[in-house]
């Protein structure tokens, strides 16, 4: 058995425990991260990188076909096996060195294996061989081990070998016929990518799609998956699953009807990571997400934090995207290294140890086609949360630049005034290439800029970002 001492360890190397253990060991502390499988993590190999690069090229190809001369010279269909390829190498066919080389630059030492809690401040490690090291730190731990897709308890599910997310990004042969269960983000997305390779998708959502935006996201969404042909079955469940031995998979519906595909892939959701952690060691639940403070701390049974207990990420459950978990990992990496040195923290709003933004302003984007991208507040959140709002909205497709970015571009946008301090509590776009037009909204939201200065913030012509102007002039242009 090997035995180490360091003042830091991360458990999970999953891009947020890279940024955790990052600012750790820029703050001057030996730091340690131990990884299960790959260094970098589901983002890197199943989850956001694959699945926008599969997106990519059907996406191109269908903006090529938006914009008269471009449309002409498109002479062939999307090359299936070519954006295969580029996701095997955007993925470097699920190898980690790039990430190995990268934690030796950056001064962290890795510990392959599975990590437990053996003690307060106590890590063993079961390496892939069975070697067994023990890890302690003189300061403080991180949990940073994401979380994985909730199977639910549905009748002949699990015998009928469902996809999860993992198999439809890392997927080598593109089925003909791909059902899908979940309307949200991954089920659009993933629903988006593989009517593009021409597969026929059914997808059934118990409400309707991405139900967490704005209701007019939802609704443009779907009425653009159906026109790439994908089969809707919104507002029902299913009751049973079974894969026949001739390997089709029926799925029978809440509604009555029923679909056969070649595979079901399940997207309702995440689970944490947490089940096999050795917890109960410190006397908390497995199985369950970690609550934190806003430095990050994991808060203990007693209800207050622990003082050398940190998680960020997925497995916090505060925000389920990789941005926002960089940036509580930024936060408890930073944190770490300040209190291993002593230094009593500012827990004050928008401060450095603060991850503040996670309660009011995540910037998300689902690149669907149209993208939707929204930061913030919806109305109905903004209503629930007891602001006076006002709900502006602007039909993007009168922009002088919508009309340069496509012959027919469909967009919508819609901002949340706070009435009361004249502030913007969230802004919504849907339509092509959104996403890139999302952190000036952002910038917005955070910096709490006021209506009036907006009006100095003059967007280029013609650009997309003139829906800015559009927004204010519907708003109104203040007297004073
Ligand atoms: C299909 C899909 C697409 C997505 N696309 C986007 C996107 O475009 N943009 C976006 O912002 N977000 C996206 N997300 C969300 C994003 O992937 C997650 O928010 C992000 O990966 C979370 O990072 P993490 O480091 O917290 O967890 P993970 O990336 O899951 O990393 C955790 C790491 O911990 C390791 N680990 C777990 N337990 C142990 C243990 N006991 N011992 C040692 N190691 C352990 C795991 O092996 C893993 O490498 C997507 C998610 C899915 C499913
Ligand atoms: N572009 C991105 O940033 C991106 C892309 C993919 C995933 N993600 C992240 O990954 C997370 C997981 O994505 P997801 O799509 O699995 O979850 P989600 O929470 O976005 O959507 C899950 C959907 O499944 C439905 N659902 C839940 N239980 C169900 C059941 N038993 N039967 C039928 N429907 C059910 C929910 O109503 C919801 O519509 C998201 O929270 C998101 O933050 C982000």
């Amino acid at each position: 058995m090997n035995a180490a001492e360091y003042d830091v360890i991360v458990i999970g190397a999953g891009t947020v425990g890279e940024n955790v253990a990052d600012r750790a060991a820029q703050g001057g502390v030996r730091t340690v991260i131990v990884e299960a499988e790959l260094v970098g993590g589901e983002c890197s190999y199943w989850a956001c990188m694959p699945s926008k690069t599969l997106l990519r090229s059907g996406a191109l190809l269908r903006a090529a076909g938006k914009v008269g001369g471009a449309r002409e010279a498109i002479t062939g269909e999307l090359d299936v096996a070519a954006v295969l390829r580029r996701r095997d190498w955007m993925t470097s066919d699920w190898t980690d060195d790039g990430g190995v080389e990268w934690l030796r630059s950056a001064d962290i030492d890795l510990v392959r294996g599975h990590a437990m809690f053996t003690a307060p401040r106590e890590v063993t490690v079961t390496g892939p061989d069975g070697t067994v090291t023990t890890l302690t730190a003189r300061h403080s731990v991180a949990v940073v081990t994401g979380s994985a897709a909730v199977l639910p308890d549905l009748p002949g599910l699990r015998e009928s070998r469902p996809w999860t997310s993992r198999d439809a990004t890392s997927v080598k042969q593109v089925p003909d016929r791909l059902a899908i269960l979940g309307g949200g983000v991954v089920g659009v997305e993933i629903a988006t990518a593989f009517a593009g390779f021409g597969t026929h998708v059914d997808l059934i959502a118990r409400s309707t799609l991405l139900s967490k935006e704005e209701p007019f996201a939802g609704e443009m969404v779907a009425e653009a998956l159906e026109d790439l042909g994908v089969s809707l079955h919104l507002h029902t469940g299913v009751g049973r699953v079974e894969r026949t031995a001739d390997g089709v998979v029926h799925i029978e519906l809440g509604n009555g009807d029923t679909i056969e595909a070649d595979e079901l892939l399940v997207a309702v959701g995440r689970h944490p990571r947490t089940s096999d952690l050795g917890l109960e060691t410190l006397g908390l639940p497995s199985g369950e997400w970690l609550e934190t403070d806003d430095s990050m701390r994991v808060i203990g049974p007693d209800g207050s934090p622990i003082d050398w207990l940190y998680a960020a990420g997925d497995v916090a459950h505060r925000v389920l995207l990789t941005h926002q978990g960089k940036y509580e990992g930024r936060i408890a990496g930073d944190a770490m290294a300040a209190r291993a040195k002593g230094r009593t923290l500012s827990t004050e709003p928008w401060s450095t140890y603060v991850a503040t933004a996670d309660h009011s302003a995540i910037p998300k984007v689902t690149f669907s086609d149209p993208e939707v991208a929204s930061v913030g507040l919806t109305a109905a959140a903004a209503e629930k949360a007891g602001h006076r709002i006002r709900v502006v909205d602007y039909d993007m497709s009168g922009l002088s630049g919508a009309s340069i970015a496509a012959d027919d571009y469909v967009g919508q946008a819609r901002m949340i005034v706070d009435e009361d301090r004249q502030v913007l509590l969230g802004v919504t776009f849907v339509g092509a290439d959104v996403a890139e037009i999302l952190h000036s909204a952002t910038i917005a939201v955070v910096g709490e800029v006021p209506l009036s200065r907006l009006w100095h913030a003059v967007p280029s012509f013609p650009t997309l970002s003139e829906v800015w102007l559009r927004l204010l002039e519907a708003y109104g242009r203040p007297t004073e």
